[in-house]
């Protein structure tokens, strides 16, 4: 697989706030149906890495290639377009907005029939066709984060950035959530960038585990490490 074109390439990427550089040179790639996982703690520069890649902030140096091409510089909007699929942190639903008409928006971006898309969703998220009525504000922040994944799957993207879905959620909707992120890579080829500081949702939904450190990414976790909790918690240092 390391010898393909990787779906999405980022090359000794730079940036920061102001004169404040976050991002040191980072490099990393992910390969089509692929799960990768970033594990670093509070400020490492986790959701900066997102949102540089999504161009919600500048690139001030480096590169970042979707299925070959370079996208660096794009707008947000073109890179959406393009099948780059993000979940922000917080989630950023529509709080006004009936769960439906959540999904219709990121219906938008798919260029198949919205009952398709819908059909499909809803088929991959079942907890959330009992509350299509209802307010997507009125729904628990578990619920909130389905809602997210669903909308932003509903574009049909090739990939998917996740930035800490389980931030503030309770531990009973995690695990439905990382079976529903491996469920949805496996039926529909996606692949899964995903940045975390919950150890066990990292390990239940990632391929591979990489180490973001002030800025770049330091290291990988070997494969035999990935499912104990102990290891992993000393490779981040989180320990
Ligand atoms: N808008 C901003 N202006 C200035 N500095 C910022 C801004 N957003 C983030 N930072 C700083 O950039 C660094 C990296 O932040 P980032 O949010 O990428 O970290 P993170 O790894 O996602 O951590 P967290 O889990 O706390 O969100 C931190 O030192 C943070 O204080």
């Amino acid at each position: 697989m390391s010898n393909a074109t990787p779906l999405l390439e980022v090359k000794n990427l730079r940036s920061g706030y102001g004169r404040i550089p976050i991002l040191q040179g980072l490099s990393l790639s992910v390969h089509p149906g692929e799960r990768v996982g970033i594990l670093g703690h509070n400020g490492m520069g986790k959701s900066t890495l997102l949102r540089t890649i999504t161009s919600h902030l500048p690139t001030s140096d480096g590169k970042v290639s979707f299925e070959g091409k370079s996208i660096t510089g794009a707008s947000p909007t073109t890179i959406a377009r393009s099948g780059i699929g993000y979940v922000p942190q917080g989630r950023e639903i529509f709080p006004g907005l009936s769960v439906m008409d959540n999904l219709r928006v990121g219906c938008r971006l798919s260029k198949r029939p919205e009952t398709d898309v819908l059909a499909d969703i809803l088929e991959l998220f079942p907890r959330l066709k009992a509350y299509l009525d209802r307010r997507g504000g009125a729904l628990s922040g578990g619920e909130q984060q389905l809602l997210a994944l669903a909308r932003c799957l509903c574009g049909d993207p090739r990939i998917v950035l996740l930035d800490e879905p389980t931030e503030g959620i309770q531990p009973s909707i995690i695990e439905e959530i990382a079976d529903t992120l491996k469920a949805a890579a496996i039926s529909r080829g996606l692949a899964i960038l995903l940045v975390e500081q919950n150890l066990g949702f990292i390990a239940a939904v990632s391929e591979r585990v990489l180490i973001l450190q002030r800025g770049e990414i330091t290291r990988e976790v070997p494969p035999d490490a990935m499912h104990d909790i102990e290891r992993l918690e000393a490779f981040a240092e989180l320990a």
